[in-house]
């Protein structure tokens, strides 16, 4: 099986299509929901993984809006408890972080953590993506909110776990055409 979804290696996108299937898959990394989407169109993937409805900050609204422009099939729904870390560089602590940077529906889901640190908030496209950032550019001072996996894949240290607010959950849809 070829999986499509938005997002890169250490997302929680990624997490949710390989936990919705019990064989191995292999996934087409993209960098929007409509890419995603017309990969399967096009078939360069069998399915997309999508992320439809969060309990902390509300539906996706532009991927019920493509759902609905098109001939596509919901072939199954999987929920992921979303567990949210604070990534940064070796030798940071929470004290000497000024910026936290993530997809923005991840900010808001830890809005309760954040509001006892005074930090700039940076979004970025994908949570993962917000930790690469930070390993590549060595960039001191800063954090992102991402996954567990994405501190192991990009060599970051966890200052926090399970910072989101309570009972975080990402409903995906298993979309075909
Ligand atoms: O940024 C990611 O890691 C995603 O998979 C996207 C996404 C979303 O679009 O809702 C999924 C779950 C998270 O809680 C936050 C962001």
């Amino acid at each position: 099986m070829i999986i499509s979804i938005c997002g890169i290696e250490g997302s929680f996108a990624e997490m949710a299509a390989q936990k919705a299937f019990s064989e191995d898959i292999k996934i087409v990394y993209c960098t929007s929901f409509e890419d995603a989407l017309n990969s399967v169109k096009e078939k360069r993937s069998d399915c997309a993984a999508v992320p439809v409805k969060t309990s902390n900050s509300g539906d996706v609204t532009e991927v019920m809006k493509l759902l609905k422009s098109g001939d596509w099939n919901v072939k199954s729904t999987y929920k992921l408890h979303t567990h949210h870390c604070l990534l940064a560089l070796k030798g940071e602590q929470i004290k000497t972080v000024n910026t936290v940077c993530s997809h923005p529906k991840a900010l808001q889901e830890c809005s309760m953590f954040l509001r006892n640190m005074n930090v700039s908030l940076e979004e970025y496209f994908n949570t993962a993506a917000g930790a690469r950032y930070i390993a590549e550019n060595k960039q001191k001072h800063t954090a992102a909110i991402a996954s567990k996996r994405a501190a192991q894949l990009y060599g970051l240290e966890i200052l926090a776990e399970n910072i989101e607010n309570d009972n975080d959950y990402t409903i995906f849809y298993i979309v075909g055409y």
